[in-house]
């Protein structure tokens, strides 16, 4: 009878597995000259170059270095981008007239509301006032319904950019189990329909899940984004599992980590996302691709 081993984090010749770091800032990058291209021809064609407007209400530091991010990003790609930055006392009313004008401004092809929002501010009343067509985020009920249909059109940049990272591993996915940590509207939940369309078995976990440890044990796809820096330990990963890690926690230290313990992980995995360059990078090259995608539609 022949011997049946397991080696749980080691190749057959008894040797530690690593895992394939998968790089995102690299994917991103890649992504962004595409679309770089893609703008070029069309202003070739005398097609009008996309355009972003990103809202910021209020001060908070990391918000103003992800908006600056953004329109970096589009400057990169020659996409025209405004910047509305309000101050933290600004109403609901006049926020909800922002979205208005921008809705009606022909110039504008995706609008951003940079979250979370004042507490004052009624978040699901201003991403409703959004129009779907301009909604780069995908967080509108119609586009979030949509993707549950399996007939998208904007998809939430987050899931769609962990889409992208594990397509382009070239691994099949059907028929897989993914596990995703983490319920939220804005990764947890359109990650799930994701991972369905994709034809994995998904289970969503969260954090009153009984026995983590147990899901994580069968899943061959992992997406961590529950916000807890080191919560998804290591020795919980099945080898060879594609681990895709959305948490970004900065330490007491200033480092930046993910949700997942990344050393003791990437020696069972077979593939991971590391923090930073991983997930994050992909975040912010996803919106770009929503908001060519939304001018094109929006051009037909
Ligand atoms: N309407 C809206 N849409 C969003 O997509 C949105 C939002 N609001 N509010 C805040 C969160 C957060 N978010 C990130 C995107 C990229 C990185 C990113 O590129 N991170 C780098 C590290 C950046 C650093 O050094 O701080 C990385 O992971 O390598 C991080 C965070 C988008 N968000």
């Amino acid at each position: 009878m022949r011997e049946l081993r397991v080696f749980h984090g080691r190749s057959k010749t008894g040797q530690r597995m690593s895992a394939q770091i998968i790089d995102g800032k690299a994917t991103a990058a890649a992504i962004r000259s595409e679309l770089k291209q893609k703008v070029d021809e069309r202003l070739a064609a005398g097609g009008r170059a996309p355009g972003l407007a990103v809202i910021l209400v209020g001060e908070d530091p990391a918000s103003r270095v992800y908006v600056a991010h953004k329109r970096k990003d589009c400057d990169e790609v020659g996409f025209n981008s405004v910047s509305h930055d309000l101050p933290a006392d600004t109403s609901q009313e006049e926020l909800l007239a922002l979205i208005d004008d921008l809705n009606g401004d022909a110039a504008i092809d995706g609008i951003l509301v940079q979250l979370p929002l004042p507490a004052h501010i009624d978040t699901e009343a201003v991403i409703e006032r959004i129009d779907p067509r301009k909604d780069v985020d995908g967080f509108h009920p119609c586009n979030v319904g949509r993707l549950a249909l399996r007939i998208p059109i904007l998809r939430p940049c987050t899931p769609r950019g962990v889409m992208t990272l594990l397509e382009r591993t070239g691994e099949p996915l059907e028929g897989k189990n993914a596990v995703v940590v983490g319920a939220s509207n804005i990764v947890g939940r359109p990650m799930a329909l994701e991972l369905l369309m994709a034809r994995c078995t998904v289970t969503v976990c969260h954090s009153k899940t009984r026995d983590l440890q147990a899901h994580l044990a069968a899943a061959d796809i992992v997406v961590a984004a529950v916000g807890i820096a080191g919560f998804i330990k290591g020795e919980w990963i099945k080898p060879g599992a594609m681990v895709m890690d959305v948490g970004i926690n900065r330490r007491e230290d200033g480092r930046l980590v993910g949700d997942v313990e990344f050393d003791s992980a990437s020696e069972r995995a077979g593939w991971i996302t590391p923090v930073p360059g991983g997930v994050g990078p992909m975040t912010r090259a996803t919106l770009l691709q929503n908001t060519f995608d939304a001018a094109l539609r929006r051009d037909s």
